[in-house]
């Protein structure tokens, strides 16, 4: 388990000569243990290339990340790999599931890929399907379960390794507003409970209400930091969607979600 993430002035750029996008422009911060953080910005603003670099899918094109003294920037293709499977858990708004596995054979799949013994990969899949409320449904096809018991099941499948970081990126993006709050619920638990450390990219106002720290990027550059301290959920969400107007009124707060 790592203790601190460290962003370092990294860029990002895509193309090259006169066709030159800077997607990431010197962006530096910190995110220490057991924090859920949430990366918001408008469309195009550089949110999923900087988690795609903080999840070592993407390469900087200048700066460094450091995963406590580990820099991944200076890691070959195989050691990105190993630390990726060690380290990383993934949700993304399309679920990732395989088709062909049960709810509970997927979950397990990502713990043999881990050589984990047999025993230990019985209790930690209990464990997590019972945590994420989706013991009922285990051996159902995710094409027989609903969208939400699917995002838990990619949940528990990404917290199974108990990974440094839990990146999700938009993972309530195609999920109804009920599905949404009873994901974002569970984000806080793994969060509270397991003292996950969380990056959640999304555009949404409500999810990201649930973050205890927010980091707003516009045209690839931090413009505001927002934390939530001892605030609760309604006052900071109006506080996000002040900001979100100062930014150009960019907020993807619909009518999808309602404060409870
Ligand atoms: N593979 C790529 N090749 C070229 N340009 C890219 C590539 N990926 C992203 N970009 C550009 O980099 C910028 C940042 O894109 P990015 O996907 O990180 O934004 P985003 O904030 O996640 O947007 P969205 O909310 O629409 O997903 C955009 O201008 C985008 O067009």
């Amino acid at each position: 388990m790592k203790d601190c993430i460290r962003v370092c002035d990294v860029e990002k750029y895509y193309g090259n000569g006169q066709n030159i996008t800077k997607a990431v422009d010197r962006v530096s911060f910190q995110v220490e243990k057991g924090e859920f953080v949430g990366i918001m910005g408008a469309s195009g603003s550089g949110k999923t290339t900087l988690l795609n670099m903080m999840a070592a899918i993407d390469h900087v094109t200048s700066g460094h990340i450091y995963y406590d003294d580990l820099d991944i920037t200076e890691m070959s293709a195989d050691q990105l790999s190993e630390f990726r499977k060690e380290n990383l858990g993934f949700v993304f708004q399309e679920y990732n599931l395989l088709d062909t596995l049960t709810l509970e054979e997927n979950i397990i799949l990502a713990l043999t890929v881990q050589g984990k013994r047999r025993k230990e990969i019985q209790k930690i899949c209990q464990d997590m399907m019972e945590l994420l409320e989706i013991e009922d449904v285990k051996d159902q096809f995710p094409y027989e379960v609903s969208g939400g018991q699917k995002q838990r099941c990619a949940c528990a499948r990404a917290m199974a390794n108990d990974p440094s970081l839990l990146l999700a990126d938009e993972p309530t993006g195609a999920l109804d507003s009920h599905a949404s709050q009873v994901l974002l619920e569970t984000f806080c638990r793994l969060n509270e409970m397991q003292k996950a450390t969380i990056l959640m990219v999304t555009h949404d106002a409500f999810s990201a209400s649930y973050c205890s720290r927010i980091l707003f990027l516009r045209d690839g550059k931090i413009f505001h930091e927002l934390i939530r301290g001892e605030r609760n959920r309604r006052a900071f969400l109006q506080e996000i969607l002040d900001v979100l107007s100062l930014m150009g009124g960019e907020s993807s707060h619909d009518t999808k979600t309602g404060l409870s």
